[in-house]
């Protein structure tokens, strides 16, 4: 069981995240939701100890997630990877697995088959030998998609996958998700807006510095929940998004 207690977040002394908590199960695929700006990233960022907390406490079957970060997978969104960086395909998925390699030894076999294993998964094995800044915005986050699968992890986070993808990229990600989901895996995944995917989701999060919302999609999608989530004082992230019209 992965257990949010509490979290907060302050920039600058003002607040981004309110006191967060929740759990997830092994096996669930959890969609999170909020408007720019909602803290979604940062809640992600905090849950992994990246950015300082006000308060808070993240495990992971009782013990201190902070102290198992070989056991998540973490995708970040695309604005933040530097996709000028002279490395191949394959080298990317491979560094996922430097934390059991070491750096200094060579990659073993179980390694380069897990590597291999992953890029056929999402389509991109014949495409290991090219610089990841010639690819398209799908194919890149399919890199990053496989790098996430050979690191053979229990806790999945992605933020905002599916932002700038084609539909056979989205497919292919929904695909993916749903195998992990069978496999066991905790799987969390941000979205400002989940359209017709969203009947994918064992559980939706409304969230807006604040978690507003958390259970069944149909259950969640309220008007009442989506006014306060997305239709905010500070007039960010306004607009009701394209999912509620599919619940
Ligand atoms: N390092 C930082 N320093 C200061 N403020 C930050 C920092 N990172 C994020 N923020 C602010 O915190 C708030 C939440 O940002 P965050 O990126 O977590 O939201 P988000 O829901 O992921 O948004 P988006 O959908 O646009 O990616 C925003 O107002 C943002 O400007």
């Amino acid at each position: 069981m992965l257990e949010v207690q509490q979290l907060a977040v302050k920039y600058q002394g003002s607040c981004c995240l309110d006191s967060v908590s929740f759990q997830v199960a092994p096996g669930q695929f959890v969609g999170i939701m909020g408007p720019n700006g909602a803290g979604k990233s940062t809640m992600m960022k905090a849950m992994l100890g990246l950015v300082p907390t006000v308060s808070g406490r993240v495990s992971f079957c009782t013990c201190p997630l902070c102290q198992q970060l070989e056991r998540v997978a973490y995708v970040p969104q695309r604005s933040q990877i530097d996709w000028d960086f002279p490395v191949t395909v394959g080298s990317v998925v491979m560094m996922a697995l430097t934390r059991s390699l070491g750096w200094f030894r060579g990659p073993h076999r179980e390694a380069k088959q897990r590597v291999h294993a992953a890029l056929e998964q999402v389509g991109l094995w014949d495409w290991r030998h090219r610089r990841i800044g010639a690819l398209s915005g799908g194919q890149q986050q399919r890199v990053f998609l496989a790098r996430a699968l050979a690191q053979n992890a229990d806790i999945f986070l992605f933020d905002e996958p599916f932002t700038g993808v084609d539909q056979p990229t989205e497919e292919i990600l929904l695909e993916v998700f749903r195998s992990l989901k069978q496999q066991g895996k905790i799987l969390m995944v941000s979205s400002h807006d989940w359209g017709k995917s969203m009947s994918q989701l064992d559980r939706l999060m409304l969230l807006n510095q604040r978690l507003i919302a958390d259970g069944y999609p149909d259950q969640v999608m309220t008007p009442e929940n989506l006014q306060k989530t997305f239709v905010t004082a500070r007039g960010a992230g306004s607009g009701v998004p394209r999912s509620a019209f599919f619940c």
